[in-house]
């Protein structure tokens, strides 16, 4: 059909998953309907009167971002949760000082290399409190012609009984994420989460905090919450049938992995990726989706769409043993194969038909040992380096065995790119941001050369 649905039509439509890809410009409008929401639709007045709000991100253009709430909403406090790296954040004290009701938090980086990647908002209505956990930084570019993945919450009411806990611990992990900033700014929104009641939410948080996390925390972040939590809420029935069911991870960058893929990608990480509620010695098929070269060059953005896919030379060039992994990126279901990914998800399907899932996590993290951690002193403590959040979604909490893909009776899951993956060809090279590519125009008719 052609309707235009509206913000809170496309709310209502996405239940129960509530998971949306950001609309593109520049595809057919009935592609930006059915599970995909603008940022403007976000933050639409039609869901109540917004009280304050907060925004975690990485990269910020706060005329834009203003740009973005109804002009009743601009006068509101509003809290921007940065990291105080040198990337692109030295602006944010200057794009604010002009707003006295923005306050700003700089995120605390103790370890090395690591980066503030959550991208979250808390969103305050006089009806109660609206969570939002996605893939996009607060810029115009990464909202209008790349594939975002963006979770929204119900509206939680508010409540005098703290206890109210959703059935998937959501709140109070959610309370622990948020303590790890340590941060006088950010009180008032834990005390504010205690007082809402979140017993409606129906998917797992899984985040990473920068730290050696070691003994009772060592499960708290991470992919070893991930394993955790997947050995914990799986619960199938006959599972050996799944033990060589088949993995996917997607993401837009791709961190330094190790010599080859027994250091921490086929061990430590799909281990936790693997894990079942009975742990089984089976090594399932990891498939790796990441674009290739062509992808960006014949994406609606052209090479640009490269500048937001920074995986570099130095550590390409120690890994060639990872394309092997690789597969393209491709989602003409959703007719976003040119929508440049920015979006990082990880699944698990039955089998290799792919018609059904196991379990669905979008996330901000991307395949790297700085987001998901790595273990370190004999196994006692894992490192991680930078604050990540994602959701995760597992069949039972929503009354299914498995999610099916294809529609079929039960909600079919919104995926957001084609399965089965298709493999890189032989003449096909994993997308690198600091190389020329000079002998063939993109989209737009330009080349590119970083130097
Ligand atoms: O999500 C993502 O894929 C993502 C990946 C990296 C990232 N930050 C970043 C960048 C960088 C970012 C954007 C354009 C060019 C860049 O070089 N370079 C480094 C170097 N060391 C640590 C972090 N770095 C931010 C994001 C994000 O969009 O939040």
């Amino acid at each position: 059909s052609n309707k235009r649905l509206t913000p809170i039509e496309k709310i209502q439509q996405s239940e129960p998953y509530r998971f949306f890809l950001s609309t593109v410009y520049g595809i057919s409008d009935n592609y930006n309907q059915i599970n995909a929401i603008s940022l403007k639709e976000i933050l639409s007045p039609e869901h109540g009167q917004l009280v304050r709000s907060a925004q975690f991100n990485y990269m910020f253009d706060i005329e834009f971002l203003r740009e973005q709430y109804p002009p009743e909403f601009r006068l509101k406090p509003l809290l921007i949760v940065h990291g105080d790296s040198r990337h692109d954040n030295h602006t944010i004290k200057t794009q604010c000082s002009p707003y006295p009701q923005i306050e700003i938090c700089a995120a605390r980086l103790d370890i090395p290399y690591g980066t503030h990647h959550t991208k979250m908002m808390f969103l305050l209505y006089e009806t109660g409190l609206r969570i939002v956990i996605h893939t996009a930084n607060l810029i115009q570019q990464d909202w209008k012609q790349k594939s975002q993945g963006i979770w929204i919450s119900p509206i939680c009411p508010k409540t005098n009984d703290n206890t109210n806990e959703s059935k998937t611990n959501f709140k109070k992990d959610l309370i622990e994420y948020i303590e790890r900033y340590r941060a006088k700014q950010l009180q008032f929104w834990q005390k504010t989460i205690n007082e809402h009641d979140f017993s409606s939410i129906n998917v797992h948080l899984i985040s990473s905090t920068p730290g050696r996390h070691t003994g009772a925390d060592m499960n708290k972040f991470g992919h070893l919450k991930l394993r955790q939590t997947l050995k914990a809420y799986l619960g199938l029935e006959n599972e050996a049938q799944y033990n060589s069911a088949p993995i996917i991870g997607q993401f837009s960058s791709i961190g330094s992995l190790g010599p080859n893929a027994n250091n921490w990608l086929s061990k430590e990480f799909l281990t936790s990726l693997k894990q079942l509620h009975s742990s089984s010695l089976d090594s399932p098929e990891l498939k790796l989706i990441y674009p290739t070269v062509d992808n960006v060059r014949t994406s609606l953005e052209g090479y640009m769409a490269g500048g937001s896919l920074p995986y570099n030379m130095q550590n390409a060039m120690k890994q060639g043993w990872l394309v092997n992994y690789l597969h393209k990126w491709k989602a003409d279901h959703r007719q976003r194969s040119r929508a440049s990914p920015h979006i990082k998800t990880y699944l698990r399907a039955t089998n290799d038909e792919y018609k059904e899932l196991l379990w669905f996590l979008v996330t901000s993290a991307n395949l790297s040992k700085a987001a998901w951690g790595v273990l370190e002193k004999n196994n006692t403590q894992l490192m991680i380096r930078s604050y990540e959040i994602g959701v995760l979604f597992i069949p039972k909490q929503f009354s299914q065995t498995t999610f099916s893909v294809s529609d079929s009776s039960s909600p079919s899951f919104p995926i957001p790119y084609d399965l089965p993956p298709v493999k890189y060809q032989s003449s096909d090279k994993p997308w690198v941001v600091d190389v020329a590519y000079k002998n063939q125009p993109d989209s737009h008719g330009n080349m590119w050369d970083p130097s």
